[in-house]
Parts: C-alpha cells; structure tokens; sequence
C-alpha cells in the first residue's frame, strides 16, 4: 500500500508515466501530473477517472525550474505536504544518423534531447529532494524516494539514436552519484531501464519495426504493458533497500543495430 505517498510524477499526462500515477492513487497514494500544457486535457481525462482528492495536474516544462518548482508548491498548498516521492518521465525521442545523407546530425535536436531527458530530470531530482529534505525521516531515515526513468537504449542504441541513447545514458550514470549526495538527507535515487512498452512515444516508430522488436523480445514475446512500469515503481517505492542503483525491465531484450 501506498497510502502515505505523495508524488510528483513527470510526463505523466501519457504512456508510463500516466500508467505510474494510476499504479500510485490505486494502491492509495496522491499524485500531481506534471506535464506539458498542450497536454492537459489528458491530464483532466485522468483526473476524472481518478479523483480530484488524489490527483491534481501542474502545467509543467521540466526544463523550466519555475515550472517543476510550482508542481512541488501545488502539493504543499492542496493541504497534502511536501512530496516525498518523486517520478521522471517526461522525455523526448528523436531518430537521426550522426552523418545521414543530409549531412551532420542537427546540434539543436541532439542538444533538444539532451535538455527534456537529462537536464529536464535532474532539474526534478535537484528540486525534489530539497523539499524532501524538509520532511520527517521514517524508521529508517529515510525521507523520499527519486525514480528516473532512462532506456535500454542507454546500453544498446541502434543506429540513429546517439542523442537519445546519450540523454539516456546520462541518467544512468546520475543514479548512483545522486544517491550517494542525498544519503545525508535520507533520499533514494534509483533509475528504471525500459525496454519497448506500447505507448504513444514508441507509435513513433514505424509500425513494421514494432512489430519486428515486439516478435524479438525473449519473455515474453510482447511488448511491454504500461502497468507493468507502474507496478516496478510501486516496488521501488516499498523497498527501503533500493538505492544507486539501475533497473532494466526489458523482457530480456537487446536491440539489434
Ligand atoms: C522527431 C520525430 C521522431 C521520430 C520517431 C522516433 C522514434 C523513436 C522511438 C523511441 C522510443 C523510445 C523507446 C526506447 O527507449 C527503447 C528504444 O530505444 S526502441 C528502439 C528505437 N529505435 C530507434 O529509435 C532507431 C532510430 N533509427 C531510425 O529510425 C533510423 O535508423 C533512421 C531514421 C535514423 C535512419 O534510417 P534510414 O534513413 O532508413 O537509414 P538506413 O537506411 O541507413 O538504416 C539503417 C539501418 O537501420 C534500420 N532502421 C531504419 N529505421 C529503423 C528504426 N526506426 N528502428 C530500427 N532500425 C531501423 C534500417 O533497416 C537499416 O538496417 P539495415 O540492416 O542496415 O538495412
Ligand atoms: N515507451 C517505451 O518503449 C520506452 C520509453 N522510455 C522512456 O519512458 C519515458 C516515458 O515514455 P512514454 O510514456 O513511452 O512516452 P509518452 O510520449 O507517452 O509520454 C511522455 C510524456 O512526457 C511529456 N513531456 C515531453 N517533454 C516534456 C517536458 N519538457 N516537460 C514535461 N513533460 C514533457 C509528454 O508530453 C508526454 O506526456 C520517456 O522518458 C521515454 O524516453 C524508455 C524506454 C522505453
């Protein structure tokens, strides 16, 4: 049960981490979804499935610190307190070759990526934790719990995703350092891996390559399901053990070139 769970969760309004708030309020807990404004009747969809009293939606660029600091004020000021749990989701996916027949890879997209998926998530790791800090530490002194999300990708990218598997990668090498600055005030980092899961960001790929990976994946022999993302963070969440460290759930897969 997550009763005593308050989180902010990015890039919430969609895919896995839409399905991380539902996991979240379901097994008890409140969640702001914090996501883009061009996202927010998404974001009213899910907050009358759910509830008003357990949801609220925080118009929100991650890159923006003004941003990610007033989603965090929305908790305190619905009466809920500071968050103590915090959910990156929010990301970007681009696919581009480092040279392609139109010449160099784009530096704005390459430097894009690496703002929304990078930057973006240890701005809500810098911001979270401080409020986190302010809180009453449980048994076992801990105060919060930060959970990011990377990609299998930061360990196998395929061809055209050099900026994406670099943001990616970025977030994994952040897991363990962030976890050993916030030891002090009692504040978890740990980082989710995923593998292919049906949501509206892998759609970009064309259908046939979905496919083809789908039939690829070990066990099973599917592409992942939303709520099974949903059901790692609510494990994380319950484990004081986790910390530093990286989770992949990927079925078993490793992308081909
Ligand atoms: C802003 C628009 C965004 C576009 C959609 C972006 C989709 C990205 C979705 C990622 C979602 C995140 C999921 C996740 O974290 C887990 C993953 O990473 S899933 C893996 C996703 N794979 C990719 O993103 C691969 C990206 N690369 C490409 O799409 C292409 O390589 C690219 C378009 C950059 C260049 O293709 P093309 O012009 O056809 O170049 P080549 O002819 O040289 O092809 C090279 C080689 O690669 C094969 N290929 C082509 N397209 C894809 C593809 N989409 N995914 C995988 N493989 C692809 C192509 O068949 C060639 O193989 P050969 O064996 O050499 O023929
Ligand atoms: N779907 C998949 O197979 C995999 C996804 N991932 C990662 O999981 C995370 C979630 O991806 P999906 O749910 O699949 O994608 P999605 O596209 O369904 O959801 C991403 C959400 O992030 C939001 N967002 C984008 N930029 C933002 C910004 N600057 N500020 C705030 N919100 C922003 C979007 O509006 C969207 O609601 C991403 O970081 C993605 O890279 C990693 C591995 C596999």
């Amino acid at each position: 049960m997550l009763s005593k769970t308050v989180s902010l969760v990015t890039g919430s309004a969609s895919g896995l981490g839409r399905a991380t708030v539902e996991r979240i309020v379901s097994s008890g807990g409140k969640a702001i979804i914090c996501d883009l404004p061009s996202q927010s009747s998404l974001a009213d969809s899910i907050i009358d499935s759910l509830g008003s009293d357990n949801v609220k939606f925080s118009p929100c660029d991650v890159t923006q610190s003004s941003d990610v600091t007033a989603a965090l004020d929305l908790s305190e000021n619905s009466g809920w307190g500071p968050v103590n749990c915090a959910v990156s989701c929010a990301g970007i996916a681009t696919a581009s070759k480092t040279l392609g027949r139109k010449g160099p890879h784009s530096l704005e997209m390459f430097s894009n990526v690496l703002a929304v998926n990078t930057v973006g998530t240890f701005n809500v790791i810098r911001l979270a934790s401080e409020r986190m800090s302010t809180l009453d530490p449980d048994d076992n002194g801990q105060r919060g719990v930060i959970i990011n999300t990377a990609s299998i990708a930061a360990y196998d990218g395929q061809v055209g995703q050099a900026a994406y598997a670099a943001s990616k990668g970025a977030i994994v090498g952040l897991t363990l350092p962030c976890a050993r600055d916030l030891s002090g005030v009692g504040v978890r980092v740990m980082t989710i891996a995923p593998g292919l899961f049906l949501t509206p960001l892998l759609a970009g790929l064309p259908e046939k390559v979905q496919e083809e990976m789908g039939k690829q994946i070990p066990c099973p022999r599917r592409l992942g399901d939303p709520s099974e993302f949903g059901k790692l963070v609510e494990s994380i969440i319950e484990n004081p053990m986790l910390n530093g460290e990286v989770i992949r759930i990927d079925g078993g897969y490793r992308m081909p070139p």
